[in-house]
């Protein structure tokens, strides 16, 4: 029988609820990962299957073998010497075993995405763009928290702004790591058929953080008139100048990942059906919702704080849709323990039946003004959980 069921808690949405009285100490889940990636500066040390870190040492064992480098060379019309794949390796051969058996097909179009990514990486420019009001008669306008109009606009807005893929801005290691991560979720979405596990229709269950993310960034005071509303028929112009930096940053990045995997670069395998829609639907939900792959520590204290510490390197991050069922609390019941690549969530103290199992989105020792501001910022929430309704009241 589960520990745990999903459940609607009001101001909250969905959330794990226990089924049971459960101990202290209990693996109460463990989750597997639809997709993960290796942080970009942590790619020659960390295990691309299990995260083991071998700082200052490199992993050992090379994605591809000479053999499979003049295979390749051959079908791609690349030089084997170009063919290097520094950022593919593991720390043993069973790694590479479990990984190519998990990706099957995947495998060979996976390092054609390493390639072409680390290809165009070298040639990426930052060009900025003009922003501010225009002097513009609007006749219809929209309301920002009508979520259906929104959505409307945001696709409009997508649409015009990257259908020639022409968005330049710099990009990060960052941005590397997370369009690794992307491809692999296309990849397994056009898959999805030979797989039992984690098929790509569980990633469309997380929560979609797009319009929250929208509302955090846009600038209201723009149209002062208007407040709260946008434009409703906007020219590609309108829509650059008031499109948030932070969502241009994205568009930005799609249109890098789009131009990277899909133009012809020799016979090197392109990644097909790559619509914003589909890579907007991924990133806003990787958004908020993933887990940061720590390294391990072996101490006692850093693991009772979640695996995570200071001087703890992030490693990489990955996507685990049965997980992300479980809220935060600032006095979290539960903590995450990664394993490998798998992710345990162990209970710190009894929890009662039908009491809610929660983690904590990262750290919870400041007081609830700043813990509740860290949270709308970095997740889009007004923490709602017992220790900061108790402390709101206290300071009212
Ligand atoms: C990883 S998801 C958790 C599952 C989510 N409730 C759902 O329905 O998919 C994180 C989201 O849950 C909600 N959430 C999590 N913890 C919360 C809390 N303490 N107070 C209010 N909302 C919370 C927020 O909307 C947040 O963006």
């Amino acid at each position: 029988m589960s520990l745990l069921e999903i459940s609607v808690l009001p101001g909250k949405g969905r959330c794990y609820i226990a089924t049971t009285y459960i101990p202290v100490g209990t693996v109460i889940h463990v989750s597997e990962p639809l997709a993960t990636t290796v942080s970009q500066e942590w790619t020659p040390e960390t295990c691309l299957w299990c995260f083991d870190f071998a700082y200052p040492k490199k992993q050992k064992i090379k994605a591809v073998t000479e053999q499979d480098k003049i295979k390749l060379s051959n079908e791609w019309s690349v030089p084997k010497k170009n063919l290097a794949f520094k950022d593919m390796l593991f720390c043993s051969e069973n790694c590479k075993l479990n990984c190519q058996n998990l990706l099957k097909s995947e495998w060979v179009p996976m390092l054609a995405i390493h390639y072409r990514l680390d290809c165009e990486f070298k040639n990426t420019c930052n060009v900025p763009t003009v922003k501010g009001p225009i002097e513009l008669e609007f006749s219809k306008w929209i309301d920002i928290n009508n979520d259906e109009a929104l959505s409307a606009w945001l696709n409009n807005a997508w649409t015009c702004l990257t259908e020639d893929l022409d968005i330049y801005r710099e990009v990060q290691n960052t941005d590397r790591s997370m369009c690794r991560l992307i491809a692999a979720c296309i990849l397994r979405k056009q898959n999805s058929k030979d797989y039992n596990l984690s098929p790509f229709q569980d990633l469309l269950v997380i929560q979609n953080n797009e319009l929250s993310h929208f509302k955090t960034h846009f600038d209201s005071s723009l149209y002062p008139n208007h407040p709260q509303q946008l434009p409703l028929h906007c020219t590609k112009e309108v829509y650059l100048s008031m499109m948030p930096d932070d969502i241009l940053d994205v568009m930005a990045l799609y249109c890098f990942f789009a131009r990277t995997l899909t133009k012809p670069l020799h016979k090197v395998p392109v990644l097909s059906d790559i619509s914003h829609e589909l890579f907007r639907s991924i990133f806003f939900r990787e958004r908020a919702n993933s887990f940061g792959l720590w390294e391990m520590s072996n101490d006692e204290v850093a693991n009772a704080s979640g695996g995570v510490s200071d001087d703890l390197e992030l490693l990489g991050f990955g996507i685990y849709p049965s997980a992300v069922y479980f809220n935060h609390s600032c006095d979290a019941n539960v903590i995450k323990v990664r394993d490998g690549r798998s992710m345990k969530f162990i209970s710190r103290r009894m929890i009662d039946e039908g009491e809610e199992a929660c983690i904590s989105y990262g750290s919870v020792d400041d007081d609830v003004h700043n813990r509740r501001q860290r949270l709308l910022e970095h997740y889009h929430f007004l923490c709602q959980c017992i220790r900061c309704i108790q402390e709101d009241l206290i300071i009212r």
